[in-house]
């Protein structure tokens, strides 16, 4: 759907150069949620403006929907654009219109008559959720329903693709996750491929399919939600992934619990994918005459599953714990580890 090739970007001021985006190249799937995770400064915010030519690329190729953007003319472009949708931190509205005229706003450049310019325009403001609130100019909405009416706007002309840009940053956590449950639902309805950018990995764990992870106008790492947060491998990676799943210091927290729970086994188990869907807690406790103590943990859900660890202490004769550990390496897909035998 989206190919990228060698893409740069190079600010020139003060007659010093400034490379923003280096020589980025990736594929993005259709349909897929595509999440560009980095710190302040990474490059994100270029990276995504040049898609749509917000920002003119020094060099490369962006491949969208086998349209070749980088070649367009500038009329050929404008109406590439109605197939790349895009919404802001900002939201980017305009204050002096009501909602429906803001939604109305791109569906009057693309010249639809009014008839079915209406039509749609309730069709969006059905689907976002805003019913009720048509007539309301931007200044009586929440921030929540701002980025509504940004949504609505930015798939007014029946996009392919949706770029957004931090579209969640201004919002607080409620309101974000409202928001990002809308993008799931309109990815799901339309088929949207969506790509967007962010310095916050719970979106990135809610939302996305996919993730590259952006330092310094590179892309460092790159691959599917379950795979970069079971193993991430460059530095500002572990820290993204600790900012979720707060395992920045697990040795630490092995050994308070060692000090702690001093009877049985001390076990860290570790969840991928379909299972944390299991019921493996209560099969053990079914199964094997032990008690399970659960101590510490955290599992949290993605687009691909479930993904998480949690530490448990088994009780009981050491040969029915060993029974339960070979259980679960065994017969289960979840990864076990006996951290101390303390017996
Ligand atoms: N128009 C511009 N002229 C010169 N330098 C720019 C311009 N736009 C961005 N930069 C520089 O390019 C680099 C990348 O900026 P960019 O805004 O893309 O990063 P970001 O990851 O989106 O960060 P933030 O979330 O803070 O916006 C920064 O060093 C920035 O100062």
């Amino acid at each position: 759907m989206i190919s990228i090739k060698g893409l740069s970007k190079v600010f020139t001021f003060n007659n010093k150069k400034l490379t923003a985006v280096d020589n980025l190249t990736l594929d993005i799937k259709e349909g897929e949620i595509f999440g560009v995770i980095g710190y302040s400064g990474a490059g994100k915010s270029t990276f995504i403006r040049l898609l749509n030519r917000l920002e003119e690329p020094t060099q490369g190729d962006i491949l969208i929907d086998k349209q070749e953007i980088t070649t367009l003319s500038a009329n050929q472009l404008r109406l590439a654009r109605q197939d790349i949708g895009m919404i802001f931190q900002h939201f980017n509205l305009l204050w002096s219109r009501t909602v429906k005229d803001n939604i109305a706003f791109p569906l009057e450049i693309a010249g639809i008559p009014k008839a079915k310019r209406e039509e749609r325009v309730q069709e969006l403001i059905d689907l976002v959720g805003l019913t009720g609130r048509e007539n309301a100019y931007p200044s009586q909405l929440s921030g929540g329903q701002k980025q509504r009416v940004g949504i609505a706007r930015a798939l007014a002309n029946n996009p392919k693709v949706l770029l957004c840009d931090e579209a969640t940053s201004a919002l607080d956590p409620e309101t974000t996750n409202a928001i990002l449950d809308l993008l799931v639902d309109i990815n799901k309805k339309l088929g949207l491929t969506i790509i967007l950018i962010t310095h916050e990995m719970h979106v990135i764990r809610k939302i996305c399919h996919q993730v590259a992870v952006m330092e310094q106008g590179k892309m460092v790492e790159q691959g599917n939600v379950l795979e970069v947060f079971s193993n991430p491998i460059a530095q500002v990676t572990k820290k993204f992934v600790a900012q979720v799943m707060g395992t920045a210091d697990e040795g630490e927290d092995i050994k308070s619990l060692q000090e702690m729970y001093t009877d049985g086994k001390l076990i860290h188990l570790h969840f991928v994918g379909e299972s944390t869907n299991q019921t493996l807690i209560s099969q053990i406790a079914k199964k094997f005459p032990i008690d399970i103590n659960i101590l510490q943990g955290k599992i949290t859900q993605t687009q691909a599953g479930g993904y998480g660890t949690l530490f448990v202490q088994m009780i009981g004769e050491e040969e029915e714990i060993n029974k339960a550990v070979v259980f679960i390496r065994d017969e289960t897909s979840a990864e076990v580890e006996v951290i101390e035998n303390v017996n």
